[in-house]
């Protein structure tokens, strides 16, 4: 491949969750009419630019449970063992090409220190995944999941984004602390509406996985409500169509050049 073409990965399959019992999203594949999509759109692969097809993700949770370190596995394949506040927020860029359409996460990365936390939350807005972290070695953090989402929620009440519980560094646990803290993650996922995860960002543990698993969920998603709104729209333009006069006409060329654009 072209250096300059960026690097994507390429999902032509659906992701299971890490848990089917510990999941509100139960499709096992991609909805038909996303699929039907995919096959009436060109092959995106050769090219060298994408359409903007692009899935807001925040990343939240208390300090230190991880937050930097798994995004950072994730899109530079690193980790760094000295920790680093995050100030305020960063975000990342990771590409995909589902099903042979270009789509984009833009991963943030936001504050969990308490004096950073304004900052962070002006960013929340326009989430379409929130992704709340906390640290398995950590009940704390556990027990705080429940005040992020409300938090991230709240700044997103029209959005109905799609919600991940992500238990982070696994590999700091034996099996049986890891089985106490796991059963009462499930309950708060339950509770919160939440898909869960389990990973680490030292060993790399689900971290692709994970990521995947957002990506196909929030593309399948973002599709299935952009198709809905098109079809609104035709049926609306068919409607004015049947009126008939030019001035309905009018309404209906400045109607669709709105919408769609
Ligand atoms: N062993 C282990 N350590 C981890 C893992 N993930 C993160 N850490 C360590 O935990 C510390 C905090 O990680 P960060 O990723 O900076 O935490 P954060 O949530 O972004 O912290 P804030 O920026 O303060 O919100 C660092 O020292 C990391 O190296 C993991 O999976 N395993």
């Amino acid at each position: 491949m072209n250096d300059s073409v960026p690097r994507k990965q390429i999902l032509n399959k659906y992701v299971q969750p890490y848990n089917i019992d510990c999941t509100p999203y139960t499709a096992s594949n991609f909805s038909n009419k996303v699929q039907q999509y995919c096959l009436t759109q060109p092959n995106e692969i050769n090219f060298a630019f994408d359409t903007l097809k692009m899935c807001k993700v925040i990343v939240i949770g208390d300090t230190c449970v991880g937050k930097t370190s798994l995004i950072n596995r994730f899109t530079k394949k690193m980790f760094e063992a000295n920790y680093k506040s995050t100030i305020g927020v960063d975000f990342e860029i990771e590409k995909f090409l589902i099903l042979g359409v270009s789509y984009s996460l833009q991963i943030w990365d936001t504050a969990g220190q308490e004096r950073f936390k304004s900052i962070a939350q002006s960013y929340y807005r326009a989430a379409r995944v929130i992704v709340i972290c906390f640290d398995l070695t950590n009940y704390e953090s556990l027990l705080h999941s429940r005040q992020w989402l409300v938090e991230a929620l709240n700044a997103n009440r029209h959005t109905n984004p799609l919600v991940f519980l992500v238990g982070t560094k696994q590999d700091l646990l034996n099996d049986f602390s890891y089985k106490c803290i796991l059963s009462d993650a499930f309950k708060l996922a339950k509770e919160l509406k939440a898909e869960y995860w389990t990973v680490s960002s030292k060993s790399g543990k689900n971290i692709n996985k994970l990521f995947s698993r957002i990506a196909v969920l929030s593309f399948d998603k973002l599709i299935k409500e952009q198709n809905d709104v098109k079809e609104n729209v035709l049926q609306i333009g068919e409607r004015l169509d049947g009126l008939g006069n030019s001035r309905c006409k009018k309404t209906k060329t400045h109607f669709l050049k709105n919408c769609c654009s």
